[in-house]
């Protein structure tokens, strides 16, 4: 298994009607990898992942999970993984205690070592002194952690989180965050799907972006942040009267090509080592400038330049 993909995906595709929702898509997930789905509402992000947990049949293509074909050997693919989020099924009028013991049981424990795992996970996510609860009385975040202890009783190698923070408060959603990186730290590979590009650029080893069933573009958060273009350098020049000269030197010097408004410069620098060049050149010349602003692409950037969405 050492050498061996966690997930392997070739030329997947799904149509409902008319409407290609997932359109020849492949990708491999590494093991340990944290994997983030990204893509506008009805990108085709739901669709991809249900195909993978076996939810769903593909129209074509294959899915392999640690080596299991899930349309050959949908048992043994699926014994690799937990699910969570919308696909947990938990019941709401008992508690959480009651639900873990409940799904170790259902899951092939003995009595004794559903008693001893549910007690393990309520102590994992925190959830001792709401126990014995109802659900209906959970707060958001309490529900998320009881829906991933859920997915975890049988200590799955692969983990599907769609949507694992959404709707929950900023210090919830950081909870969540450090537990996601604890399962990371045990071993797990984890396959994330979010809206919040912050989540994927803080938790995502590598993200695919998804936009109208086709996979756009795949890479590290830093890979994809390059591929929208190179750190922005922004500034004021003091002596109007130099703007014109500052504007030459970007040019032949650094063949920079600064967007002047008034006496404020913008540009993109073509290289993050420019940075000093540019500011000891200027230094040099005796130019003097203020509000000095470095910006580095974010993903939102990336989101915006490689995605249409639906409308
Ligand atoms: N069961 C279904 N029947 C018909 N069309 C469907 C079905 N499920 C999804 N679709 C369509 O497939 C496309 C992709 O939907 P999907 O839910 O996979 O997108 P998504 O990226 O998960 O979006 P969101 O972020 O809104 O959850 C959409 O056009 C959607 O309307």
């Amino acid at each position: 298994m050492t050498n061996e993909n966690a997930i392997e995906i070739k030329n997947l595709t799904k149509k409902f009607g008319d409407n290609i929702a997932v359109n020849d898509i492949s990708f491999d997930v590494k093991p340990g990898e944290v994997f983030g789905l990204l893509g506008p509402n009805g990108a085709g992000k739901t669709t991809t992942l249900r195909m993978i947990t076996t939810l769903l049949k593909q129209d074509s293509g294959t899915i392999k999970i640690f080596g299991h074909d899930t349309a050959k050997e949908g048992k043994d693919a699926r014994s690799m993984f937990g699910l969570t989020g919308q696909y947990a099924s938990v019941d709401e009028d008992i508690t959480a205690r009651e639900n873990l013991m409940i799904f170790s049981r259902l899951n092939g424990l003995t009595r004794a070592q559903s008693k001893q795992r549910t007690e393990e996970l309520l102590s994992e996510f925190s959830l001792e002194n709401s126990a014995d609860k109802n659900l209906k009385d959970f707060s958001g975040g309490m529900r998320r952690r009881l829906d991933l202890a859920v997915s975890l009783i049988t200590r799955p190698a692969l983990i599907f989180l769609d949507e694992p923070t959404t709707g929950l408060d900023p210090r919830t959603r950081l909870q969540m965050w450090e537990t996601i990186r604890q399962l990371v730290k045990q071993g797990s590979t984890i396959i994330l799907t979010t809206q919040y590009l912050d989540e994927a650029d803080q938790l995502a080893d590598r993200i695919a972006v998804i936009d109208h069933g086709k996979l756009v573009k795949i890479g590290t958060p830093e890979e994809l942040k390059q591929c929208v273009g190179g750190t922005k350098l922004k500034f004021v020049v003091d002596d109007d009267g130099k703007i014109q000269e500052v504007e030459n030197m970007l040019n032949k010097q650094f063949s920079l090509n600064p967007k002047v408004t008034d006496n404020k410069v913008d540009l993109i620098l073509n290289k993050k080592n420019q940075l000093v060049a540019v500011l000891n050149a200027l230094d040099e010349d005796n130019i003097s400038t203020s509000h000095l602003v470095v910006e580095e692409p974010s993903l939102d950037d990336v989101f915006m330049s490689l995605t249409v969405g639906k409308n």
